[in-house]
């Protein structure tokens, strides 16, 4: 692999890269210019990217083959945003139509509760992919909401989400979406039963039928439960949880900003699956995106990627981009099971500009490790405060300039500053429906681009089972006789202190 030199030696020698090394898609401008590249790293970047048959995969992805190995299933999310004339078919079947059967049957219920006064309050229970996106984006897209709705998420299977939750609002105004897509995760289970009897409590057996709907794969539990199944909104299991926020599990969104908006937002993201799927790997945004992780990675050792917003809104897409990216390519084997030769997902963090900057920004510009950003920003803010919205920019401009060009202070080592601290800047004219999709659907290619380099399946997590399971067996042992002894030493004695103390405690 090739090394550059640092960033002013690169700027200074190539001013016209600022120019180059801008990637436009969809409203999305992506300046990758603060990047450690110049023409050779990018072109033996994009041959990687070749050999590893990114596009053969992409391809393959979209055609609806079983590229979900694991699970032997088809990876669609793509499906979901496709307009109603498509076709893409999964196991032979044109699955377009019904995706709109449900996207259809989502609007009119979204329609019919916007329009009844009586509801002012909607809770979506679930929890990973069926929290994460919703929550994430009824936040971003706050300033498109219906004026009378607020959404609240609850995920927690700690009491104390529920409890807060079920303070703010009234039985007889709030509507309750359990969002599961297997309806058997036991924190997503357990509060929709606390939400049950909380509901029943006030206004009897009768009010669950008008105030709880579900949106899952799985019709049978949905019954089981005790929601009539005309009350349920489907998916499919080639839906994988981190990538459903476009599927029925964005209900709660919907009823938020309306059918108009939800469209509009499955528009982004066909924008940019359109854009993945046709442009050459060269302005390829997703593609270049990913293979400078690639680098990041796999050449210069660097295991972390800073995502900060600049963008209040979008104070939960870190945590989104969390369950996204290291969900999906936090993975030790390859796709034919052996180990994998280097590292794989990179640790996702962050949190909006500038909030971040009095925090954790002096380990970005003086720490010894170097950390790659993707900054976010808006040219129209969603408030009418432009004299905030300027200062917040001129700030995410400065960030991204003294990390990569920084100020030599030999005379004071406390005061200099390095540079040569690689970002990415991602610029849209406001931040709306269309954008967010727009950028989901950027950063779901780029985990995808990663994980077929690094060759593993990105649609699997089996890496969360084992947890579960001996959460499972613990459970009981808490209240059950005797005290356990089954584990090791350190798990027993913190069981049995547990159990000690709570029989005591309030
Ligand atoms: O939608 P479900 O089936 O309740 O699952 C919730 C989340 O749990 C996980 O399976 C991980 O435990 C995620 O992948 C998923 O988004």
């Amino acid at each position: 692999m090739i090394g550059t030199p640092p960033l002013s030696d690169l700027f200074a020698d190539d001013p016209g890269r600022a120019e180059r090394y801008v990637v436009e898609a969809g409203d999305l401008r992506i300046d990758y210019s603060k990047q450690p590249l110049n023409d050779d790293v990018l072109a033996d970047l994009l041959e990687r990217a070749r050999d590893a048959g990114v596009e053969s995969r992409r391809d393959a992805m979209f055609a609806g083959e079983h590229i979900n190995v694991t699970e032997d299933r088809a990876v669609l999310h793509t499906a979901l945003r496709a307009p109603r004339d498509a076709v893409v078919e999964a196991d032979g079947e044109n699955v377009v139509p019904d995706v709109h059967e449900v996207l259809d049957a989502m609007s009119a219920f979204a329609d019919r509760v916007r329009a009844d006064d009586r509801i002012t309050d909607v809770v979506n229970i679930g929890i990973g992919g069926s929290d994460l996106g919703p929550a994430m984006a009824a936040q971003a897209l706050e300033a498109f909401g219906h004026p009378r709705i607020t959404c609240h998420f609850v995920s927690n299977v700690d009491g104390a989400d529920i409890h807060r939750t079920l303070q703010r609002v009234e039985p007889a105004s709030t509507l309750f979406i359990v969002a599961s897509k297997t309806f058997g995760t036991i924190e997503t289970l357990t509060n929709a039963r606390t939400a049950r009897s909380w509901l029943v409590e006030a206004l009897g057996d009768d009010a669950v039928a008008d105030h709880f709907v579900a949106v899952s794969t799985n019709a049978e539990r949905v019954a089981e439960f005790g929601i009539d199944t005309a009350n349920m909104f489907g998916f499919w299991d080639w839906v994988g949880g981190r990538y459903s926020v476009d599927s029925a599990i964005g209900l709660s969104l919907m009823i938020l900003i309306g059918p108009d908006g939800f469209r509009a937002f499955l528009d982004g993201f066909h924008t940019i699956d359109e854009h993945f799927r046709t442009a050459p790997l060269e302005q390829n945004a997703p593609v270049l995106l990913g293979m400078i992780g690639i680098h990041h990675s796999d050449d210069l050792g660097r295991d972390t990627k800073a995502v900060l917003p600049y963008a209040q809104e979008l104070a939960r897409f870190p945590a989104y981009l969390q369950q996204l990216d290291m969900e999906s390519n936090g993975k030790q084997v390859t796709l034919d099971g052996d180990l994998v030769a280097g590292d794989t997902g990179p640790i996702v963090w962050g949190e909006p500009g500038t909030n971040g900057q009095h925090a954790f920004y002096q380990l970005l510009h003086q720490g010894t490790r170097i950390v790659p950003v993707d900054f976010i920003g808006f040219a129209t803010p969603n408030h009418p405060y432009r004299n905030h919205h300027d200062l917040l920019m001129s700030n995410l401009f400065a960030q991204a300039e003294a990390l990569a060009f920084g100020r030599r202070n030999p005379d004071e080592p406390h005061r200099n500053f390095p540079g040569d601290r690689p970002s990415t800047l991602i610029l849209a004219d406001r931040l709306t429906p269309s954008v967010l999709g727009q950028l989901i659907a950027l950063y779901e290619h780029i985990v995808f681009v990663q994980g077929t380099v690094w060759g593993i399946n990105s649609f699997d997590q089996w890496g969360v089972e084992l947890g579960k399971e001996l959460a499972n067996r613990i459970t009981p042992e808490l209240t059950g006789d005797p005290d356990p002894t089954q584990h090791d030493t350190s798990t027993n004695n913190a069981i049995a202190w547990y159990r000690a103390r709570r029989s005591t405690s309030g």
